[in-house]
């Protein structure tokens, strides 16, 4: 059985190299040297035209209780060795760190930083594994579920998923980024309870084969619940499940709400046809017609081209698995530090991967709105000292491809990255989660349709602003030059 402290803290929650590059820090006084960190994602995933960002009502949560407690210190005494004056830095470590971030809801692209921590380098160095963490587990989830939402449209979607999440948090913590994506309620009571999500629930097979009869199950759902969803496919759907269902709706009458029946195997466009003339018939047009099993947004599309007549979808395995895409791939990358002189100096992270270099020094997202269209252009990631808004005409260019550009006039540019913490002070104020899904549905709105298909979705422009790329281009030639004099 583990052991547990009863003051268990998140401060651990980081790899051990974190922790190892602090005491390198400290020991040789580089930890209060002033750093910014960005993270960002490098693929869109599920090959997505866009993604939704979640996670920063978790982060904020890390970050209110960021502390190390006695029982940290005591065990990084005993297992690392630390030194006592290292461990005394560690006690008193208070988190004195700027964080920006995109909002949650906020649609966002790769190569584009989503969270920017400066501070102390110590301290940004620290919190790296816990926010990429958050960010590419909440982001990954939001993602899909608006994927599947795009394709279930107005009809709802249930989240149905906790008993095939990886574990109880990511039950937990992907019901409300899913919420935030797309569905409409959820099956996780205590996400209900915490977060106010809608909880939605119809009943189990083993219901019935505890009573071993379609009837006599739905029977006694029906006296102990008002509103009554039957699963009707335990035995035999056709022939046993729906046709009991509807006995006991007529016999129960105006004592019960009957909404519908679950079916959760078999050919569900075959049988969801014969199951609405089955309620049709009976006198139950009302009635709703739910489908569970292995549901995604491939299969959930093909069910709707066959016409399908289901009304609720309940998705669980493959959306709160991220089935398809298990994960996000977000990175946290150096992009400016101090120098011995006191100055910032922009830092780069060279590969032979063109595509996993990073893009040096302190930056801002800008969405770039056309004010007749009103819908994005692009996005537009600039050094944090310019504002496209002092432009009137906006030159936008591919980063890798620079022949592919466009010239944008009669344009607003909205900054992405909002303060979330000044110098370890809480400034922002968290959005209900209404708020927060109505933010993710408006933003939406303003993708043109080309980017929001599920499949080969055209590329959003993500592109870097002419100085950004000058001094990428600078910086790459500058630490080519000094590999060579080594
Ligand atoms: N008409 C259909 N077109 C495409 N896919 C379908 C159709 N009907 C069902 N499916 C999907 O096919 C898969 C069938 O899976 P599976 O064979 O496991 O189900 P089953 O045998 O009917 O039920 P059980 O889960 O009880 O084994 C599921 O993912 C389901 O969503
Ligand atoms: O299929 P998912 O998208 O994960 O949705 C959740 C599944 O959970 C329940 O099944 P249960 O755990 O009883 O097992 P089953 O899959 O064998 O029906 C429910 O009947 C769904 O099939
Ligand atoms: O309420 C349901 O029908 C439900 C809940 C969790 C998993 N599968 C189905």
């Amino acid at each position: 059985m583990m052991e547990l402290y009863p003051d268990d803290s998140l401060a651990l929650h980081t790899d051990l190299y974190q922790l190892n590059m602090m005491k390198t820090y400290w020991e040789l006084g580089r930890a209060d040297r002033h750093a910014v960190f960005e993270c960002y994602f490098r693929n869109m995933p599920f090959k997505n035209g866009y993604a939704v960002f979640a996670g920063l009502e978790r982060i904020v949560d890390y970050f209110e209780n960021l502390q190390f407690t006695k029982s940290d210190i005591a065990y990084l005494r005993e297992v690392e060795e630390y030194p006592e004056d290292f461990l005394k830095y560690l006690q008193d470590f208070k988190f004195e760190c700027t964080v920006r971030s995109a909002v949650e809801g906020e649609l966002v692209f790769s190569n584009e930083p989503l969270v920017q921590v400066e501070g102390p380098l110590a301290q940004c160095q620290l919190v790296e594994t816990a926010i990429l963490n958050i960010v590419n587990y909440q982001t990954l989830i939001a993602t899909k579920a608006a994927r599947i939402k795009s394709v279930v449209g107005s009809e709802l979607l249930m989240e149905f998923g906790s008993r095939r999440a990886q574990e109880l948090d990511a039950a937990f913590w992907g019901t409300r980024a899913a919420y935030i994506g797309g569905c409409d309620a959820t099956s996780n009571v205590r996400a209900g309870k915490i977060f106010g999500i809608p909880t939605s629930g119809t009943h189990a097979h083993s219901l019935v084969q505890s009573y071993r009869d379609d009837y006599k199950a739905f029977k006694a759902y029906a006296k102990t619940h008002r509103d009554c969803v039957f699963l009707v496919d335990t035995y035999d759907t056709l022939k046993s499940g729906v046709p009991n269902a509807i006995k006991v709706a007529d016999e129960m009458g105006d004592k019960i709400n009957f909404l519908g029946v679950r079916i959760d195997s078999g050919d569900m466009a075959y049988i969801s046809k014969k199951v609405r003339k089955q309620l049709d018939e009976a006198g139950y047009p009302e009635a709703k017609i739910y489908a569970s099993n292995d549901l995604d947004e491939a299969t959930i599309m093909n069910l709707k081209m066959q016409h399908a007549k289901i009304d609720v979808w309940g998705v669980g395995t493959k959306l709160i698995t991220a089935f398809d895409q298990p994960a996000l791939g977000a990175v946290y990358k150096l992009v400016s530090i101090e120098n011995d002189q006191g100055k910032m100096v922009d830092t780069i992270k060279l590969s032979n991967n063109a595509e996993k270099v990073s893009t040096p020094g302190k930056k801002q997202v800008w969405r770039i709105r056309q004010k007749e269209t009103m819908k994005s252009e692009g996005d537009y990631v600039a050094l944090w000292h310019e504002d496209p808004n002092q432009l009137d005409e906006l030159y936008m260019f591919h980063p890798v491809h620079t022949y592919i550009n466009k010239t944008v006039v009669n344009f607003e540019a909205r900054p992405i990255l909002q303060n979330i913490y000044l110098e370890g002070n809480l400034v922002y104020k968290m959005p209900t989660l209404q708020e927060i899904k109505a933010v993710a549905v408006a933003n939406q709105d303003s993708l043109w349709e080309e980017y929001k298909r599920d499949l080969n979705p055209q590329i959003y422009p993500v592109d870097l602003s002419l100085d950004a790329y000058n001094q990428k281009m600078k910086i790459i030639e500058e630490v080519r030059q000094s590999v060579k004099e080594m």
